[in-house]
């Protein structure tokens, strides 16, 4: 390496983006494969470039596998590099400024690693398997999960077919004509997700918002305690944990678990509702946080008791993570998985989800598509006519586990916010930029396209939604105006970052003189704060979203700003905490798209840019994340109406791009069956 560089600045010259890291990572690299006595004597190849070269083209992939782990992938295919001319870029006169690096083709490339003996086996930090090329930490996370998946999806539930039979009919009444339908578009894909997740161990249920997989779920878990209840082998009752990755989600979960478990008091016996949990906890608690330390209490030799783990918003879930969850699990633990897999990946390595849950669906093998006709009571033609599009006899990777909810019981297809989300996703810019001008023509109620100055169509929202907390009549009250409306930008940083607009916000309302040294640290009553790291003593978590709120003390002779955050416990469901004991937090009337994954609002206003022209550097740190991915994200936030600040260029430029995480999960689970 300090043959190739003698410093991250010469290097840093050369090709645009390297950042430290990458720099002091290669060097490391190479310094352990040398001392494994790999490149100096297995590395040179004959490629009729001499040794140096070699080592110039060994340091630059491993350059290129650091930025890439950086970007979130778990790996890095080396196809990518293939003649690629990487990390060139251009100064404002068009001028070359950094003169990048050309990578050969793949052959060479291969044969490049392949002398390096970095197979699994090799005991090598670089780990190349099957093309990719991989930190061994990571490979190691994907094989440990693809095969803890692959265990559970070979061990099928004991439960009769009859059994499965009775239990689906009786908790899909309206759906007993089944028999005598004869039309795909017929088919109850809710009822088949039940019946396709009862008899396995591991199961995917995928669909975009409010296509119903909480309400899917929950009856999902009442067939589960109705089989175990039926069971008279067992005497114990069924354990259930419900799980998401934040405070927030878990939050939202509880909250429409509740909502369906009431709505089935008239279908399903109470005794049965009443073992399915009524609140979620985030993954983090349910693996036991050991404070100042990575790892969590429960783990390979301290397993979790539970019966069932239904883990909502998987798409949040990166790697690591997603793995130790399963160290955790009994190797009968049956595990439910729930999530939209086009939503952005988790914000580190890893998109599990978008891996186990492919788009399109692999389809079903013919003895799984069997076995739903007899339980869903669907003639099995119907059933392989569904499945044709996913080419079921064919199929070399069936995808059992899995099954999609398409139907979305909140946006009808019709109105405005579902046919954007829908537009976007597809790639396809023309048509969503259309809906957006088109709505503004017609002034629809659920879609607004902001083509004005930021101060004529922020601040009426401002007025409507922000202006009135600090009057609510109480902290509770405040908390429900807060979530009726969030400004999302794609970037912290810039003038239509968060910090930008936040300040804004605060001008507008006259608070953006509240003294930091003051007895108040800057605070003021009515403002909504959102904590930025974990605090386990407190109950503090990353995204926690609370309002700062004058309270009187007990005798009413004084008042104090406290910092209060809603609880699920129902005896006490405000908690109110000292801001002076606060772990790192900020303002939080407009938040990073990123972290609103896992929330809703009823109205959402998402900022790109102002129609106007942006900054350069603006346009730099947005294109850099601007992806279908992301604003499908953004608009699925919004419950009832959406307002998009962004001129034309941005928008089709971010419907263009396409978030895309390479890994080796997908191909692990091909190995599955
Ligand atoms: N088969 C159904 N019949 C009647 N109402 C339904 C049905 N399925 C879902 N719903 C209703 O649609 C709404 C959305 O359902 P649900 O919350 O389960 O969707 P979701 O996919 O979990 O949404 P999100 O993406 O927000 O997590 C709920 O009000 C639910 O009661």
């Amino acid at each position: 390496m300090n043959n190739v560089y003698s410093s991250f600045a010469q290097a840093k010259q050369k090709i645009h983006g390297l950042e430290a890291i990458d720099y002091f990572f290669a060097k490391e690299m190479v310094q352990a494969l040398v001392s494994n006595d790999s490149i100096h004597r297995k590395g040179q190849v004959d490629t009729g470039d001499n040794h140096s070269d070699n080592d110039r083209l060994i340091t630059h992939i491993l350059l290129a596998l650091s930025e890439s782990l950086r970007a979130g992938h778990t790996c890095l295919p080396l196809s990518e590099l293939a003649n690629k001319h990487w990390g060139c870029a251009f100064d404002n006169y068009g001028e070359v400024s950094h003169s990048g690096v050309i990578f050969p083709e793949l052959t060479i490339l291969t044969t490049t690693i392949t002398a390096l003996a970095l197979s699994p086996e090799q005991q090598q930090p670089i780990v190349f398997h099957h093309g990719n090329l991989y930190l061994r930490r990571y490979f190691q996370f994907e094989c440990e999960l693809a095969q803890d998946i692959s265990m559970r999806i070979a061990t099928r539930s004991t439960f009769s077919l009859d059994e499965i039979t009775e239990c689906i009919s009786g908790l899909f009444p309206e759906d007993n004509l089944s028999e005598t339908r004869n039309d795909v578009n017929d088919i109850d894909w809710q009822k088949v997700a039940v019946a396709n997740a009862i008899n396995k161990n591991f199961s995917v249920i995928a669909g975009g918002p409010g296509t119903g997989k909480t309400y899917t779920v929950t009856k999902l878990l009442a067939a589960l305690v109705m089989l175990q209840q039926s069971d008279t082998l067992s005497s114990s009752e069924l354990s259930i944990a419900l799980v998401a990755p934040t405070g927030k989600a878990a939050q939202r979960l509880s909250e429409s678990i509740v909502k369906a478990v009431a709505g089935f008091s008239e279908l399903i016996a109470s005794d049965v509702l009443a073992k399915i949990p009524s609140s979620a906890q985030t993954i983090h608690r349910l693996l036991g946080v050991i404070p100042n330390s990575p790892n969590f209490r429960h783990g390979i030799d301290n397993k979790l008791a539970y019966d069932v783990v239904l883990i909502d918003e998987v798409s949040m879930v990166d790697l690591p993570l997603m793995t130790r969850v399963f160290r955790a699990l009994k190797p009968n633990t049956k595990v439910i998985l729930l999530g939209d897999a086009d939503q952005l990946p988790s914000v580190a390595t890893g998109s599990v989800l978008a891996d186990i849950a492919p788009r399109p669906h692999g389809g079903f093998s013919t003895l799984n598509c069997d076995y739903l006709a007899q339980v869903c009571q669907l003639k099995g033609a119907v059933l392989r006519q569904a499945f044709s599009p996913f080419n079921t006899e064919h199929s070399t990777n069936p995808n059992d586990y899995l099954t999609y909810l398409l139907k979305s019981r909140r946006f009808d297809g019709k109105g405005g916010i579902g046919l954007l989300a829908s537009a976007v996703i597809k790639g396809d810019s023309q048509e969503s930029w259309g809906l957006l001008t088109e709505a503004k023509a017609k002034n629809s109620s659920q879609l607004a396209l902001a083509t004005t100055e930021l101060s004529a169509w922020l601040a009426p929202l401002i007025k409507q939604y922000f202006q009135p907390i600090e009057h609510c009549e109480n902290v509770s009250e405040a908390f429900k105006l807060l979530a009726q409306f969030r400004v999302l930008c794609a970037t912290r940083q810039g003038s239509y970052g968060v910090e930008a607009i936040n300040d804004y916000i605060k001008r507008y309302l006259g608070k953006a003189f509240v003294s930091q040294h003051s007895e108040q640290q800057g605070l003021y009553h009515g403002q909504p704060i959102m904590i930025s790291e974990n605090n386990y003593r407190l109950g503090l978590y990353n995204g926690d979203i609370g309002i700062i709120w004058r309270v009187d003390d007990e005798n009413n002779s004084n008042s104090h700003l406290m910092a209060c955050f809603e609880s699920s416990d129902q005896a006490q469901p405000i908690r109110r905490i000292l801001p002076s004991r606060l772990p790192k937090y900020e303002t939080v009337y407009a938040m990073t798209i990123h972290k609103t994954q896992g929330s809703e609002f009823t109205h959402v206003a998402m900022l790109l840019s102002e129609t106007g022209a942006s900054h350069g550097s603006d346009k730099a740190r947005e294109s850099k994340l601007l992806s279908r991915e992301l604003l499908y994200t953004a608009i699925t936030r919004a419950k009832q109406q959406i307002t998009v600040a962004s001129n034309q260029s941005t928008w089709q430029q971010g419907v263009n791009a396409q978030v895309k995480r390479h890994s080796g999960l997908s191909l692990s689970c091909s190995d599955f069956d």
